[in-house]
């Protein structure tokens, strides 16, 4: 199957973006819903949580996404792989997170990553960015108490931005200091985080826990 073509940014804020989703039924989804939930946001073609899907059967994984050709693909490619533990959904994190936390079975979401999520990095675009202070708000309502939850980016501004709106809630602990020297603790690398590297250029990091 060849990748499909989709454009490389879409705008949040455009109104084709303002539905939220509507809840799920994670008995139906997950071959075992009560395991640990990974949630990836931003996970594109999701080859990073197949990967992670395959190696550790024992969490579920889910990815969100909002270019809806790439979540079609994604849970095709799941489908042949047999993979009952990931799930892909099309929706905007800024407007759907909520809904979407509120659905899930509770204590069962402990692990987030948003890695390398923003094209946005011009001031006047600050709006569109993915993590904002209600989102970290919402992370907040929902992580199980000792959750992880994982930050990178190739754009130190926006690292440190990202990484200031974990700081500021009083929920989060930042268990990371230089985000330069910042190991990842997950054991595969992401799609944007492998042509990073292989191009000889920095990955920013920071990881954080929840109180
Ligand atoms: C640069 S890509 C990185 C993909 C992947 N995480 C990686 O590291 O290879 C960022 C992804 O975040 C998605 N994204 C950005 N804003 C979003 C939003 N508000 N809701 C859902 N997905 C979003 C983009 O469409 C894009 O696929």
């Amino acid at each position: 199957m060849s990748p499909v073509r989709v454009r490389q940014h879409v705008n949040p804020l455009a109104i084709k973006y303002i539905k939220p989703i509507a809840p799920l039924d994670w008995e139906k989804i997950y071959a075992q819903p009560h395991q640990p939930l990974h949630l990836d946001i931003g996970c594109a073609r999701g080859q990073f949580l197949m990967s992670m899907a395959s190696l550790t059967p024992e969490w579920n994984f889910l990815g969100l996404e909002i270019r809806e050709p790439l979540v079609e693909e994604a849970i095709a490619i799941t489908n042949k792989l047999n993979l009952t533990n990931l799930h892909f959904l099309f929706c905007n994190v800024n407007n759907s997170l909520a809904p979407l936390l509120k659905s899930l079975l509770p204590g069962t979401l402990q692990r987030v990553t948003i890695q390398f999520p923003d094209p946005w990095f011009k001031n006047r675009h600050a709006k569109r960015r993915l993590v904002q202070p209600q989102l970290v708000a919402e992370l907040a309502t929902y992580l199980s108490p000792g959750s992880m939850v994982f930050l990178q980016s190739d754009i130190e501004p926006l690292l440190v931005e990202m990484s200031d709106r974990f700081v500021q809630h009083p929920d989060f602990i930042c268990q990371s200091q230089d985000p330069l020297l910042t190991p990842n603790p997950l054991p595969v690398q992401t799609e944007r985080e492998q042509t990073t590297l292989a191009r000889g250029e920095a990955v920013y990091r920071a990881v954080f826990t929840r109180r």
